[in-house]
């Protein structure tokens, strides 16, 4: 047979192998000859094979996104950090460190967020809560922090007074005079938005004037954490996504109808609301955030780049309302989860009132923190059991850092590691063998309270701490203490209507409450609204 001949018969053969059953199986043995050499390299060769954790968990991201999303992270997290110890390994690259001796170690003032936090949920331009690299996030954190600082917030206080009293009246007229119960869940998301809205953009968008979730806001926001916290655990397919032409559905934007993409297109009318008063001339008494973003300039005398003050804008509205009304849900439900806690706090307050301390009708935060010792105890130490950022915050071990040295081993470059507040706060090495109970008392001894306080990590930790806090506490400190001085909250037996008990839910990375079922009646004393 000529040579020509094979070589036809050879092509003619190969031919006949093409065909889409073969392609198929061959693209099978590719995936095959892939998921194999991955599962080899992570659990058998990879630097963190010496860590414990479950198989799946240390051969693929997707076990850990799996548990976020069936909204089961942290008990599943939990349990592990009980089973193995202070460190577990809970994706091929991420460790779980659940000791807070370890919090300086890891949060460190030059700290670099790792790509969790890349999906793009929140727009294409970062804020400072996404930014990854130090110096870029210092960069721009000193650019706009001003504004946060704790004399420039307490200058606020009277705005949130009137929306307090806006939402205790409204309480009144709606469910005090007629008895009927309500979810106080989102009662109070409504306050702690319009509180955000009127400090941060000088008017408050009336969840509490209309008794709704205004916009569809509330639900947008729920609707798109569990998404965004898909795709901050699966980073690197989200990285390759946001690279091909789905990229652009992937990445929130104002022209989605949906999620994220609401709040956007909320923020957009409210920057280019204040930017057409700005042009008219009408602006120059403003002193909330939006405007202090707007009037903030760079070294070289520059205003910021107008994407940018929608990011940090768009931030105020994601980190500033739901967390704030998850900590006044916690407050509350624990709180009425002990009749004990709930006699002394009240007892408390009244005595407080009675001589004089707490000035009428809202109690200034300073008169809260110093007379009511005992209330402050209730809120710290229901946010320390229901942080409303129950995720685990990771940063990545870096070069030219000194080296992280937990439990004995130096944790390898380019690992991530993190801590989870729900975790870290259960920490019983801090809090004592009773750390998953619900006891204020513990933080009424000065010491333990400072220790405890150095080991929050319920709004971040060190230099990506989180720049609202001193407003959330000013919130938290105020807002249910006039509640629970105006109204007796009584828990409404659990029905199909009015399921109970209220129990929060992760959803992405935030804690929401659900099913506060309760009426309330008039004290004799109180706000009178
Ligand atoms: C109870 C209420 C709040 C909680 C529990 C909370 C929690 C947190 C946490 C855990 C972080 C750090 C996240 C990380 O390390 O990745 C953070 C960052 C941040 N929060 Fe809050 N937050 C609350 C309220 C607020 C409010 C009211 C505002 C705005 C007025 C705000 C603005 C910010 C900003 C701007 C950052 C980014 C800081 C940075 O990276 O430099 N937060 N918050």
């Amino acid at each position: 047979m000529a040579i020509g001949e094979v070589a036809s018969d050879l092509v003619t053969i190969s031919l006949k192998l093409v065909t889409l059953k073969n392609i198929g199986l061959l693209c099978l043995a590719y995936l095959i000859c892939k998921a194999v050499s991955q599962i080899v390299y992570y659990r058998f060769i990879h630097p963190l094979k010496q860590f414990p954790g479950p198989f799946w968990a240390s051969v693929t991201r997707i076990w850990y996104a799996w548990h976020n999303a069936a909204e089961n992270e942290i008990r599943t997290s939990w349990e592990l950090v009980k089973k193995h110890g202070k460190v577990v390994r809970l994706t091929p690259t991420l460790l779980l460190v659940s000791s807070a001796e370890y919090l300086p170690l890891i949060y460190h003032r030059t700290s670099v967020k790792s790509k969790f936090y890349i999906t793009g949920s929140f727009g294409e331009t970062e804020s400072v809560f996404n930014m990854q690299p130090h110096a870029a996030h210092a960069y721009h954190r000193k650019l706009i922090a001003g504004p946060y600082s704790f004399s420039k917030i307490s200058k606020t206080e009277p705005l949130v007074d009137i929306q307090i009293a806006a939402w205790i009246k409204k309480l009144d007229d709606q469910f005090a005079q007629t008895g009927q119960p309500f979810n106080f869940a989102s009662w109070a998301i409504y306050v702690a938005y319009d509180i955000i809205s009127e400090v941060g953009f000088g008017k408050a968008l009336g969840f509490i004037e209309k008794g709704e979730d205004v916009g569809g806001l509330i639900a947008a926001f729920h609707t798109g954490m569990p998404i965004a916290g898909f795709m901050a655990r699966l980073y690197p397919l989200t990285e390759w996504v946001k690279s091909t032409w789905v990229g652009k559905y992937l990445v929130a934007s104002p022209e989605q109808d949906f999620g994220i993409g609401i709040l956007m297109q909320w923020r957009d009318k409210l920057v280019d609301g204040r930017k057409r008063e700005m042009e008219e001339g009408k602006s120059t008494h403003r002193v909330d955030l939006l405007q202090a973003f707007l009037d903030a300039r760079t070294a070289d005398g520059e205003p910021l780049d107008l994407d940018y003050v929608r990011a940090e804008v768009l931030l105020i509205l994601l980190a500033g309302s739901d967390t704030t009304g998850t900590a006044f849900g916690a407050v509350v439900t624990y709180i009425l989860g002990s009749p004990a806690v709930y006699e002394r706090m009240i007892n408390e307050i009244d005595s407080a009132a009675a001589s004089g301390l707490l000035s009428s009708p809202i109690p200034r935060y300073t008169e809260v923190s110093e007379h009511c010792p005992f209330f402050v105890a209730c809120v710290k130490e229901s946010i320390r059991l229901c942080p409303s950022a129950p995720i685990a915050l990771p940063r990545v071990v870096e070069h030219g850092q000194p080296p992280l040295i937990i439990e004995g081993k130096v944790i390898p470059v380019g690992t991530e590691v993190g801590c989870n507040p729900w975790i870290v706060h259960r920490d019983p090495a801090i809090y004592g063998p009773d750390a998953e109970q619900f006891r204020p008392e513990r933080w009424l001894d000065e010491g333990n309270a400072k220790l405890f306080d150095r080991c929050n990590l319920a709004f971040g930790y060190g230099s990506r701490g989180c720049l609202g806090k001193d407003l959330a506490m000013m919130e938290l400190l105020k807002t249910p203490l006039v509640f629970f001085r105006t109204f007796k909250p009584t828990y409404c037996k659990p029905s199909k209507e009015m399921p109970g008990p209220p129990k929060p839910t992760v959803k992405g990375g935030i804690a929401i409450w659900n099913d506060i079922w309760i009426t309330i009646e008039r004290r004799k004393v109180g706000l009178k609204v």
